[in-house]
């Protein structure tokens, strides 16, 4: 897949007040067309890696390019017209509260030398496609944070860029709106077919949009792939616990003493990655009774993912082929008598 940003051997230090590698040593390819995500804790270096990416940092070391053109060696008004196939978003949207929405939207477009009529027309084109066509003469603070980040999308998008970089674009807002912000970035993707990096340090977002993922910690990526497998195999502990924010679905320790109380067979947690139904078949198999006693299982892209924990109460033969047979096909965990 052709990227659309490369990233090679990049550095970026900050001397005040005390030297600061906010970016250290990172190569990163952005494939085009995809959405990536950034994530990490506060202070990781990923609103300084997007800074890098539109140039509104430059290296301290190292190149970046965009679309193969390397942004160290473009003059200040050449990279005045690189970052103009650049939107961004923000987590404080960041309008003009002077301006109307339409006005808000607008304003790129007359940057970019377009005619009224031809304004016009694309505004309206924008908030049509952003759900907000009613709202053009409303003032931001007429508007509900999710409005405000429609707006701020229908803006960044009004030029047509290649590239959208979303900054914590939805840690501003609830659940509920961030659901509905999410949806949006994915349609600017699947129907525009903008390339979207997506900074934050909540791994649902990561969970619900993104194509691929990137764990930043002290400036380095400490962990990358394709969101699927990151979520299953999880390398680094930075990445665990990132993953276990957003996967309900594991028993802890305190939660297995507690069903040991209720549940006096043996206890055993299984994978489920894909083959939904391929478990229930092998213990449907067997002599043995078994009871989902904890477990979840959602999605990531379009694929089931998650876990099952249950009794298996039956003959000691019987439990140890069916968990023989099942650990055939998936991971299993058995739970010791004992405690964990
Ligand atoms: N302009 C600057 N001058 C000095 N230090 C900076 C500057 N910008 C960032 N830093 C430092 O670089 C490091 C990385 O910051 P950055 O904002 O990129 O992290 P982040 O992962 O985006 O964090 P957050 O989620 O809190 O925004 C931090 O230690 C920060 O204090």
């Amino acid at each position: 897949m052709a990227a659309l940003v490369s990233l090679v051997g990049v550095s970026k230090e900050f001397r005040r007040p005390s030297v600061v590698r906010a970016v250290d040593d990172v190569d990163l390819d952005i494939n085009a067309g995809e959405i990536t995500g950034v994530i990490g804790y506060s202070g990781a270096g990923k609103s300084t890696l997007v800074r890098l990416i539109n140039a509104l940092e430059r290296p301290s070391s190292g190149r970046v390019l965009l679309d193969g053109v390397d942004l160290g060696r473009l003059t200040e008004r050449e990279l005045g017209r690189v970052r103009s196939e650049v939107g961004m978003i923000f987590q404080q949207f960041n309008l003009f509260a002077s301006r109307t929405v339409a006005g808000n939207v607008a304003y790129p477009l007359k940057l970019a030398g377009l005619g009224r009529a031809e304004r016009a027309a694309r505004v309206a084109e924008m908030l049509d496609f952003v759900g907000l066509a009613d709202r053009a003469s409303a003032y931001p603070n007429q508007l509900s944070g999710g409005q405000k980040q429609r707006v701020g999308i229908a803006r960044a998008l009004a030029t047509g860029p290649k590239l959208l970089l979303a900054d914590e674009a939805t840690s501003a807002l609830d659940p509920e709106t961030t659901a509905d912000v999410l949806a949006l970035l994915r349609r600017v993707n699947r129907d525009l077919g903008t390339t979207v990096v997506v900074v934050t340090h909540e791994m649902e977002v990561v969970r619900s949009i993104c194509d691929r993922v990137v764990v930043m910690e002290q400036g380095r990526i400490v962990e990358r792939g394709p969101v699927f497998d990151v979520f299953a195999r999880p390398q680094s502990t930075a990445t665990r616990r990132f993953v276990q924010t957003v996967l309900h679905d594991r028993p802890d320790a305190d939660v297995i003493s507690r069903l040991r109380g209720d549940h006096a067979g043996t206890i055993i947690t299984v994978e489920l990655v894909d083959q939904r139904t391929a478990i229930f078949d092998r213990l449907r198999d067997q002599r043995v009774h078994s009871a989902v006693i904890y477990g979840g299982i959602s999605e990531i892209g379009d694929r089931p993912f998650g876990s099952l924990t249950f009794e298996l109460t039956g003959e000691p033969d019987a439990i140890r082929s069916t968990i023989a047979s099942l650990a055939e096909i998936t991971e299993v965990t058995e739970w010791p008598e004992g405690g964990v």
